[in-house]
């Protein structure tokens, strides 16, 4: 948990293992972040080590850096530290108020220190700038194509973006893309309009998380600015929005997206949008924009499959320069299954602690990095906690999970369970038939495979079997 005294609590600096674990630490982020954001937000970064390490806190200038380093940073810095140290660190950010903590700390700088290039609100200054000239796409050049892994999860929605990018204004438009965190669809977004600008270097293409969207509409209404904002965004080529379930219950904001959309089609520019849900499932945005939304085409992103996240990891191994071998990425993969955000923060801590502890990645140190992570996927999803789980959803008893009733309203949720139970735990078929009233193997073997086929079919019961996902991942 990050909490913020309001003075630091010693005035000495930490031990040498404490320094070295901070160093150690800041290494890694400097290979993590492109370089303007490491210069900006973390160089600056003064720390003191508890000599027993209980706890690290971190002295931040002012207010402006401390509010976004702790809703930027602070939760990554403190995965890295617990990577590093093998057990979480309680990490304080402070601000370095008093005079001798501000010169014992931070060592005096030749020039002076680089100031945020955008406000809070805005996105980091080396993700904005992007192609040339005074427009800005806000898109980051590291989100391509060549390094987003192919695999039948996102194969449809893959094709049908480089589809787009090729030639922008004709099918599919707009793009509409969904699906669970961290399964890379901002990665894809991001990469169409990597694409276009390559390709047409003068094209205008903005990426935008839907929150900024609002939060322009808000500045434009209070500034009495539409008439520059609607020169901004309808001018567009390519307008590419991330995430756009925010728009639920802003209507002003709705009335504004719609007035964009209407023009950016009718000049035949290209938009692409992401959402957590498929256009009908989201809530609270008017059925005018939902039906829009749907109106080109829709395509999942589904959870990577084995091989795709074993690719993943070597991939993002390889990029790095380390070394993975295909045994410890199998390992890796087969234990992490939810989501790629997750696989590449597994990797980061293998690699992070290979490093510090200087071992060569094999299984065995891939168990030590990733014990916690482990150890709380083995206590939460058991067998028992999906059928109670798939139970509470569904509105049946939990009894019903063993016993021999057919009735569909009963038999889907455990046919649903069964599948949960195969695809999240390590039984085997006749465990998992064992604990549900020992039925055979080849009935939970039938339920898997008709609860998988169904979900690439049916968009309703994907969307519930992402939830059910989720809940049990805690
Ligand atoms: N197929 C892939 N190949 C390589 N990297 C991927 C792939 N899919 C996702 N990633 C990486 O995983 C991370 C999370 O992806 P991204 O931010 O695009 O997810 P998202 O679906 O937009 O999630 P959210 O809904 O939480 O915003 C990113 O670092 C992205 O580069």
């Amino acid at each position: 948990m990050i909490e913020e005294p309001s003075h630091p609590s010693h005035d000495e600096p930490g031990s040498d293992a404490g320094q070295g674990l901070w160093q150690a630490c800041v290494e890694q982020l400097a290979q993590e972040l492109p370089e303007l954001q490491f210069n900006t937000w973390i160089k600056p970064l003064v720390a003191q080590v508890e000599p027993d390490l209980s706890k690290v806190t971190l002295f931040v200038a002012n207010r402006f850096k401390l509010d976004w380093i702790r809703a930027q940073y602070a939760g990554r810095i403190s995965a890295i530290l617990e990577g590093l140290y093998g057990q979480s660190i309680p990490l304080e950010l402070a601000l370095a108020q008093r005079e001798s903590v501000v010169r014992k700390y931070i060592p005096p700088q030749p020039a002076a220190q680089p100031e945020p290039a955008a406000a809070p609100e805005s996105a980091p200054a080396a993700a904005e700038e992007n192609g040339s000239g005074p427009f800005r796409s806000r898109l980051n050049p590291a989100l391509t194509f060549d390094s987003l892994v192919e695999g039948t999860a996102n194969r449809m929605a893959r094709s049908a973006a480089m589809h787009v990018a090729a030639s922008p204004g004709h099918l599919y438009n707009p793009l509409f893309i969904y699906g669970g965190v961290g399964l890379g669809k901002t990665h894809l977004v991001h990469a169409v309009g990597n694409k276009l600008l390559a390709d047409k270097p003068d094209a205008k293409v903005l990426y935008i998380h839907a929150e900024q969207f609002v939060s322009d509409v808000v500045k434009a209404y209070q500034r009495r600015t539409f008439d520059d904002f609607k020169a901004r965004y309808h001018s567009l080529d390519l307008l590419l929005i991330d995430d756009v379930q925010f728009f639920a219950n802003k209507d002003r904001t709705q009335e504004e997206f719609f007035n964009a959309f209407e023009a950016l089609l009718a000049k035949k520019s290209h938009i692409v949008m992401t959402s957590d849900t498929y256009p009908k499932g989201l809530a609270n945005i008017h059925e005018r924009l939902v039906s829009r939304f749907d109106s080109g085409l829709t395509v999942a992103i589904e959870p990577p499959e084995l091989e795709m996240r074993v690719a993943i990891l070597i991939n993002k191994a390889r990029a790095e320069n380390a070394d993975m071998p295909e045994e410890v990425a199998f390992f890796v993969a087969k234990n992490v299954r939810s989501n790629v955000r997750e696989l590449e923060g597994a990797l980061r801590k293998i690699l992070a602690y290979s490093r510090f502890n200087q071992k060569e990645v094999s299984i065995q140190l891939a168990r030590e990095a990733l014990r916690d992570l482990l150890s709380i996927q083995n206590r939460q999803i058991s067998v028992e906690n999906i059928q109670k789980t798939v139970a509470d959803y569904y509105k049946i008893k939990v009894a019903d999970m063993y016993s021999k009733k057919r009735p569909a309203s009963i038999a889907r949720p455990r046919q649903i369970a069964m599948y949960l139970a195969k695809e999240l735990t390590q039984k085997s078929l006749p465990e998992i038939g064992e604990l549900f009233g020992g039925r055979d193997h080849t009935t939970v073997l039938h339920a898997v495979r008709k609860i998988a086929g169904e979900r690439q079919q049916l968009t309703e019961l994907n969307q519930q079997l992402h939830v059910l996902e989720q809940t049990l991942k805690g």
